[in-house]
């Protein structure tokens, strides 16, 4: 498969090298606004670049009829727009706030624990995520999906916001520490005890490769879709 990166920091490198060695050809490594030139022909785009600028890379993308895999995050009040164009122009479009396996099983796992904590009135919770100093948005997009999920499935909390719980607040403190690939956690406090659930990423790698079997899947697909329908979780 012929695929062009947009974004060629962090992840873009990485996803150049996972996709190397999965047999795809790298078409394009771009820093810049993708064009119907410097995207030479792909198949499909793989999008990590930076939040103020994905939304303008994606619908150039999806105007030039090619998929889209974006991993950016920090752009989604956008994302709307953005699938509307996916189906005007007939082709495919797919976010993920984190595409490793791992994460995507823990977002199955969150919202599992959510609902059996909907009736429990002894547990606050709260969620934590912990990530490098040069990450530009917060909350992570992955907290983010986290804290939806337990929303959509507890009718106790309405919305998050930044910090502490409060109320049908569901509160995401966001922590930036040195060289953090990604850290997510999830408590439920008790007076007695604590249940906790966490993710711990070693490295980008897993990130990387969800990414470009994301983009493996989307090849002749149309709509919009999610990792859920990729994992069939
Ligand atoms: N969904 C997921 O699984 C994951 C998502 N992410 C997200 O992906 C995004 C990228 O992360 P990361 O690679 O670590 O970030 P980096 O800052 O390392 O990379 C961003 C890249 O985008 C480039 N860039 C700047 N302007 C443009 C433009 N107009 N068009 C295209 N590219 C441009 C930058 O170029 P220059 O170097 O010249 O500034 C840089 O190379 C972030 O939003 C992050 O949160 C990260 C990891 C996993
Ligand atoms: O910026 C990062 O590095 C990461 N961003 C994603 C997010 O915002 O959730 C995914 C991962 O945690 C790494």
């Amino acid at each position: 498969m012929k695929i062009a990166l947009v974004g060629y920091g962090k992840m873009g490198k990485i996803i150049d090298e996972i996709a190397q060695k999965r047999g795809h050809e790298v078409v394009a490594r771009l820093k810049e606004t993708p064009t119907a030139e410097n995207l030479n022909n792909p198949d499909v785009v793989i999008e990590f670049s930076l939040p103020e600028v994905a939304f303008e890379n994606i619908k150039a993308c999806l105007e030039n009829k090619i998929p889209v895999i974006c991993g950016t995050t920090g752009w989604l009040e956008k994302r709307d727009e953005i699938e509307k164009l996916a189906v005007e122009n007939d082709t495919a479009f797919l976010y993920g706030s984190n595409f490793s396996l791992g994460v995507n099983l823990f977002f199955a796992l969150n919202e599992r624990l959510a609902d059996l904590m909907k009736n429990v009135d002894e547990y606050s919770c709260q969620l934590e995520e912990i990530h490098h100093i040069h990450k530009k948005d917060a909350p992570s997009g992955t907290a983010i999906s986290i804290a939806e999920g337990i929303i959509n499935n507890n009718p106790k909390f309405e919305a998050w916001k930044l910090e502490e719980t409060q109320g049908d607040q569901l509160g995401i403190f966001a922590i930036r520490e040195d060289e953090v690939p990604g850290t997510h956690s999830v408590f439920y406090r008790s007076e007695v005890d604590e249940i906790e659930i966490k993710h711990t990423a070693f490295n980008r790698n897993g990130f990387a490769l969800g990414a470009v079997v994301a983009a493996e899947w989307i090849k002749d697909k149309k709509g919009n879709f999610g990792m859920k329908d990729v994992l069939g979780l």
